[in-house]
C-alpha cells in the first residue's frame, strides 16, 4: 500500500532523511522506533506531503501510484490520515467547523462521534488552544475518525497521556484500525505506520513489522517486540549492530 525507495528529503536546506526504503503491505500495522531527533516525525510528515520536508530524490508510491510530488489534500483524499505529535493551536477556529470540513460531505452524526472519545464539550472551543496532552491526542483521534483514511499515520500516541486515557487512546486507535470490527475478523483492516518510543501502544495493537530510525537511514527491521526489547535492553547500540547484521523478520 505505500512504498518508499531510497528516500533523501532536506529540511531547512539541511539533508534529514538519507536512502530511506520502507515498506506498508495493505492491512499491516508497522511501527517505526529511533532515538529524539533522528528524523521518525519528518519522514510521516514527508509521507503526509507537508511541504516545509523538501524531497531531494527517491520515491514514495501509495495505492500503487507516484505520490512524491502530490500535495497534501491530494494525499489526503487518496486516504492518508496523519496523528501529528505536536499539531497546532488554531485560536479562532473552533473544532466543530474542522471537523465538518473534515466529513466532507459525509452524513455523520458528528456530536454522537465526539460522545463516544468525550470529546464533545471541546467541539465548540478553539483547536487545541489550552488542551490537555490527553485532549490532544482525543482531537486528533476525532479528526481521523471522520476522514476515516485507509492509511494511519500516527505520531507517538501515548506521549502526554496518563495510563487511564491510554485505554482510550489505545482502543480508540484499536477500533479504527480494525474498521469496527473484532481485529481478528477484519478482512478490510486499515494500514498503519506508527511510531513509539515506549512501545505502549502495542498494548492495543498487533503490530505486524517494525523499523530502526536512525540519523535519518533505516537501519533494520524485525519483529516489534523483539526490537523493542533490544533497544530497552541495550539502547540504541542495536542500530549499529543492525547495520552489520540485519534482524529478520520472524
Ligand atoms: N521544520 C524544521 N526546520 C528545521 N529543522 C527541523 C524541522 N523539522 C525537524 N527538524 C529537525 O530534524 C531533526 C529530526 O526531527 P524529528 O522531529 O523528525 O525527529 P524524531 O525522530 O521524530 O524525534 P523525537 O523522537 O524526539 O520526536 C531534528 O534535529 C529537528 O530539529
Amino acid at each position: 500500500m505505500l512504498q518508499i525507495e531510497d528516500l533523501y528529503v532536506e529540511v531547512a536546506g539541511r539533508p534529514l532523511l538519507k536512502n530511506v526504503s520502507l515498506t506498508v503491505e495493505k492491512g499491516e500495522t508497522t511501527i517505526l522506533f529511533g532515538p529524539n531527533g533522528a528524523g521518525k516525525s519528518a519522514l510521516l510528515s514527508t509521507i503526509m506531503g507537508y511541504s516545509n520536508f523538501k524531497v531531494i530524490s527517491g520515491k514514495i508510491f501509495f495505492k500503487g501510484k507516484d505520490i512524491t510530488e502530490a500535495p497534501i489534500n491530494e494525499r489526503a483524499k487518496m486516504g492518508i490520515g496523519i496523528m501529528s505529535q505536536r499539531p497546532p493551536n488554531i485560536a479562532g477556529v473552533k473544532l466543530r467547523d474542522l471537523v465538518e470540513i473534515e466529513a466532507g460531505g459525509k452524513s455523520l452524526d458528528l456530536n454522537e462521534m465526539a460522545r463516544a472519545i468525550d470529546m464533545e464539550r471541546f467541539l465548540d472551543r478553539d483547536i487545541n488552544v489550552g488542551f490537555s496532552g490527553g485532549e490532544i491526542k482525543r482531537s486528533e483521534l476525532l479528526q481521523l475518525s471522520v476522514q476515516s483514511p485507509d492509511f494511519y499515520l500516527l505520531d507517538e500516541p501515548e506521549s502526554g497521556v496518563d495510563p487511564v486515557n491510554m485505554a482510550q487512546v489505545g482502543n480508540t486507535i484499536k477500533k479504527l484500525i480494525c474498521n469496527h470490527k473484532a481485529c481478528s475478523h477484519a478482512p478490510d483492516r486499515k494500514s498503519a505506520l506508527v511510531i513509539t518510543h515506549t512501545g505502549e501502544i502495542l498494548d492495543y495493537l498487533a503490530a505486524d513489522k517494525a523499523y530502526i530510525l536512525c540519523d535519518g537511514t533505516v537501519m533494520c527491521s524485525g519483529n516489534p517486540a523483539r526490537l523493542l526489547d533490544e533497544i530497552k535492553t541495550q539502547g540504541y547500540e542495536e542500530c549499529i549492530r543492525c547495520k552489520v547484521n540485519p534482524i529478520q523478520l520472524e
